[in-house]
């Protein structure tokens, strides 16, 4: 046996128009688009039909006039009386292509503000009918003795109890011009019309490309607050979409969800529709008219669907575009943009060979040899060698100077990643790695005899440092008057973390984290200077106090010029150091 679903009306009502929609301003976008449909449908039987719809705040109540199709009272019943229910789907139950609205709910979203809907309303030459629907579920049918004079429809709302403000004419008239303003059609609330001018997205002939600038200017900050660093036309035909993306003039922050302003058919849907654009260019903002995408049941967002991704490489390639024409054509203005935008451009480039040639081409990476871009890096050097990391960078970025290996830093965000893939996309060009072991290996040995004669200093050295965690290595290199050298690359230092972490830990996770550090330790480096005067001098004190101390003092300060943070250890080391030096200054005994 089978039974239908009872729905409690009351409930169905309130959810629909309690929580369907983010705010209850979008009412007056319903009405609206429910007289937009009117007007198309009457349109299609008389083409040359008048098309208004006019807002009246009156009395303590709002009536929505329209020179709509209008219903019949068997429309009435089945069209109004019914959830979900709309004469705007095809008989199979598809979104008819010329209308707005869908899914029979939206007049629903007037009892957010009203208690009852009015909607007196006339099809052609058939009688008058007055529906009045109440927000407990019930409704009433009446054939009125006043007849309208024209066909269309006429919805008033009595406003609940605490909710009238929204009813209020200056709230109608913000949001009629909101979601209206841009219609192709008279709306009017009282006597004033809500028409704005040209739509951002219109071009008109008459117009020079300065006054047109001049409008899109005030346009971006009117809608958005900011005054753009550029403006770039959008199109994109599958969907019937156009639109002018406004760049911001300063940094956006890449993880705030980027929101874009969407008309359907120029209504309004949204000021905060989400994914209309790939997700690296948070860069823009949006203002797009589209005649095919279609939107969710709230209007809040469109549906993720093929035609929407096919909108959003099309939109996507549009922005791309404008970027490799700036580099032709107005490379000054390519690097402002840049400088404030580099972030985007990189996080493009990760994937994308044309942006990852601009990033090449234009954007000054920090080097060991002043700011170059990749492109004259190469020229002059033609290998590009890169730390992975700031702190690498900062650790050998002199000293690698010093042994004519010019460095680029590759540490901030999105850069090892791109000069690892370079050569993918710029044909011929070499990109290395340099890690500190690599920079080790290239500064000079000691000659034989000398490692030789080092070796009980070097012992003491390593016995010191151990406490550190740090190997001990000596090594000849520029500049001479650098006593030491701390190398950490990303691995010791992962390493090191987890041991740390290991060892401050319960039995349960310090288990977890040996299976991280259980293989062969690597260990920081502190490479001492041999050509430098202190640190020999340390190393033939013949004084082992003396020398633990210079040891400590110069770990300690490789650290600093390193800018490692000291740890407890460190800093123990350095406090002995340094006043067993000062008591030793003074001449006496620490
Ligand atoms: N001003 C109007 N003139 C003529 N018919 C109307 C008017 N307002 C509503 N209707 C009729 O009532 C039906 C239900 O309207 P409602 O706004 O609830 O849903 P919809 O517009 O069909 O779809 P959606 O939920 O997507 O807005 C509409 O399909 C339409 O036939």
């Amino acid at each position: 046996m089978s039974f239908t679903f009872r729905v409690d009306l009351r409930g169905v009502v309130d959810l629909l128009s309690h929580h369907l929609y983010a705010t209850p301003r979008v009412y007056v976008r319903e009405l609206l688009q429910n007289a937009v449909d009117a007007i198309t449908a009457r349109r299609l039987e008389e083409p040359r039909a008048r098309g208004e719809i006019w807002f009246e705040p009156a009395d303590g109540v709002l009536r929505v006039h329209d020179t709509g199709i209008g219903l019949t009272e068997a429309q009435v019943h089945e069209l109004l009386a019914t959830i979900g229910r709309s004469s705007k789907r095809d008989d199979l139950g598809f979104a008819r292509h010329e209308f707005l609205g869908q899914f029979g709910i939206g007049l629903l979203s007037c009892f957010t503000v009203a208690d009852e809907i009015r909607v007196v309303t006339r099809r052609g030459d058939e009688p008058t009918v007055l529906w009045t629907g109440f927000s407990d579920g019930r409704y009433a049918v009446e054939l009125p003795e006043r007849q309208r004079d024209e066909p269309g429809t006429t919805v008033t709302l009595v406003p609940r109890r605490g909710e009238e403000h929204w009813l209020s004419g200056r709230t109608v008239r913000e949001l009629a011009g909101l979601y209206g303003s841009m219609l192709p059609f008279e709306v009017r609330v009282g006597d004033e019309p809500v028409a704005a001018g040209l739509p951002p997205w219109e071009r008109d002939p008459a117009e020079s490309p300065a006054a047109r600038r001049a409008r899109l200017t005030a346009y971006a900050r009117e809608a958005f607050g900011f005054e753009p660093f550029d403006m770039i036309d959008l199109s994109a035909p599958e969907a019937g979409v156009r639109g002018v993306a406004f760049v911001l003039p300063a940094p956006a922050n890449p993880a705030v969800r980027v929101a874009h302003r969407v008309y359907l058919k120029q209504m309004l849907l949204s000021e905060g529709i989400e994914g209309l654009l790939p997700p690296w260019a948070f860069f823009v903002r949006c203002v797009v008219d589209t005649t095919e995408l279609r939107p969710t049941a709230s209007r809040e967002a469109l549906y993720d669907d093929g035609l929407l991704e096919q909108v959003r490489d099309t939109l996507g390639d549009g922005l791309r575009g404008w970027l490799t024409r700036l580099g032709t054509t107005d490379p000054v203005r390519l690097r402002q943009f840049l400088e404030i935008h580099h972030l985007g451009v990189k996080a493009l480039a990760v994937h994308d060979d044309e942006m990852l040639r601009l990033v090449h081409e234009w954007w000054p990476f920090e080097t060991n040899v002043g700011r170059l871009t990749l492109a004259e890096f190469l020229d002059r050097y033609a290998v590009v060698r890169y730390t992975a990391s700031v702190d690498e960078f900062r650790q050998m970025g002199s000293v690698a100077a010093a042994q004519q290996i010019p460095l680029v830093n590759g540490g901030y965000v999105y850069d090892a990643e791109l000069l690892s893939r370079l050569s993918a996309a710029v044909p011929g060009a070499a990109v290395e790695e340099l890690t500190p072991a690599d920079l080790t290996l290239r500064l000079d040995q000691l000659p034989p005899a000398d490692e030789v004669a080092l070796r009980p200093f070097q012992a003491l050295a390593q016995r010191i440092l151990d406490r550190q965690g740090v190997e001990v290595v000596v090594r000849s290199f520029d500049p001479a008057g650098l006593p030491a050298l701390y190398l950490l690359d990303g691995d010791a230092a992962l390493q090191g973390d987890m041991r740390r972490i290991r060892d401050g830990s319960d039995e349960l996770w310090s288990s977890l984290f040996d299976a991280f550090t259980s293989g062969p330790e690597q260990r920081p480096q502190l490479v001492l200077n041999h050509r430098n005067p202190l640190t020999r001098q340390a190393m033939h004190t013949g004084d082992e106090e003396l020398t633990t101390y210079a040891i400590e003092g110069l770990y300690t300060q490789a650290l600093l010029l390193a800018r490692q943070p000291l740890t407890p250890a460190a800093t123990a080391a350095f406090n002995q150091s340094f006043l067993g030096l000062l008591t030793r200054a003074m001449g006496g005994r620490a």
